[in-house]
C-alpha cells in the first residue's frame, strides 16, 4: 500500500557531504553541536548532496574512516575565531569568541580531507581554517590594521542587507573560480568578518581578492579534487523564510562543488562495486 509517508521514487544516488559543526552551550548545561539551516540546504539544494552533521568531537572522529566515506565537505561560517595558538600568534583579546573543539575537529579533518582526495569549500571561518591548516596565518582584527576597507557586516541593518551588500571581488583570470563564473561586470560578494588572511599557506593560490587587496578566494594548488574557499557567504541564497532575491554567483559556486562531489560519489561507488564484484 502506498502512503504519504512511502519512499519517492527511486533518485539517482546523490553525494554525501560533510557540514562542520560548531560546538555550544544552550541555556541548560547540555553542550550542543550546530550549523545553519542556510548552510544544509546550500548543500541539498545547491550541491544536490545529502547533508551530514560533522561533529566538533576533536579526537572522537575517525578522520580518516569519515573521509573514506564522504563525497564532500562543507566548512560553514562562524562568529567563532580560531584560536590564535593555531597560527603562532599572540593571545586574542579577552571576550573574543572561541571554539577549541571545533579547531580540534577541522584542522586535521582539511588535512585527512585533501590527502584522500574530499572535495571542500570554505566558507568564512572555513575558508580562515583551510589558510591556517595548511600553514598560513590571519589579522584577528583586519579594522585595527588601518589597510583594509570595513570587512565588518553592519549589525544594525536588518539581516537581508547584511547579507546581500558588500563589496566588490576581482576574480583572478585563468584561476579555478575563473572557470566557474567568467563574466566582465564586476563581482558583489557580502561581507561579515573581523579577521582575515595575513599570511596565505604554502600551496594556495590566489583566486580572488577585494578592492583593498585582500585575499578573498583561494584554491589549493595541484589538490587532486575542488578544494576552494571564499571569505563572503554564498550560503546566503539558501538562506530559509527571506526573499532573498537571486545571487547566479552563488548559485554556480554551489553548483561546481556539487559537481564534485558527485564525481568523487560515482568514483567511490565504482570502486565498492568492483570489490563486490
Ligand atoms: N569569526 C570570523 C569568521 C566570520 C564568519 O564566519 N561569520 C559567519 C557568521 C554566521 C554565519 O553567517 O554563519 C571572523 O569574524 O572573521
Amino acid at each position: 500500500m502506498v502512503t504519504q509517508h512511502s519512499p519517492r521514487a527511486v533518485e539517482a544516488p546523490r553525494p554525501l557531504i560533510g557540514i562542520s559543526a560548531c560546538s555550544q552551550h544552550t541555556e541548560g548545561e547540555h553542550p550542543i553541536f550546530t550549523f545553519g539551516e542556510k548552510y544544509t540546504r546550500a548543500v541539498s539544494e545547491g550541491a544536490q548532496g545529502i547533508a551530514v552533521a560533522i561533529p566538533a568531537l576533536g579526537n572522537g572522529v575517525p578522520l580518516d574512516q569519515l573521509v573514506q566515506r564522504l563525497d564532500g565537505i562543507l566548512l560553514t561560517g562562524s562568529p567563532s575565531n580560531i584560536e590564535p595558538h593555531h597560527y603562532r600568534d599572540a593571545g586574542s583579546e579577552p571576550g573574543t569568541a572561541h571554539d577549541p573543539k571545533r579547531d580540534a575537529t577541522t584542522l586535521p579533518l582539511i588535512w585527512a580531507a585533501v590527502a584522500a582526495g574530499v572535495p571542500i569549500l570554505g566558507i568564512c571561518r572555513g575558508f580562515q581554517e583551510m589558510n591556517v591548516a595548511l600553514g598560513g596565518t590571519l589579522y584577528q582584527k583586519l579594522h585595527t590594521t588601518g589597510r583594509f576597507q570595513e570587512h565588518r557586516e553592519n549589525k544594525n541593518a536588518p539581516l537581508a542587507e547584511r547579507y546581500s551588500h558588500g563589496h566588490t571581488i576581482r576574480i583572478i583570470p585563468g584561476g579555478s573560480l575563473a572557470r566557474i563564473w567568467d563574466r566582465p561586470e564586476p563581482v558583489y560578494v557580502n561581507s561579515l568578518h573581523e579577521q582575515g588572511i595575513r599570511a596565505l599557506a604554502p600551496g594556495l593560490q590566489v583566486e580572488a581578492v577585494a578592492e583593498d587587496g585582500l585575499v578573498e578566494a583561494f584554491s589549493l594548488t595541484g589538490a587532486p579534487a575542488f578544494t576552494l574557499a571564499v571569505q563572503w557567504h554564498p550560503e546566503w541564497q539558501w538562506h530559509p523564510g527571506h526573499a532573498v532575491g537571486e545571487f547566479p554567483f552563488y548559485r554556480a559556486l554551489l553548483g561546481a562543488f556539487g559537481k564534485a562531489c558527485a564525481i568523487r560519489q560515482r568514483a567511490r561507488d565504482r570502486a565498492r562495486g568492483a570489490v563486490g564484484a
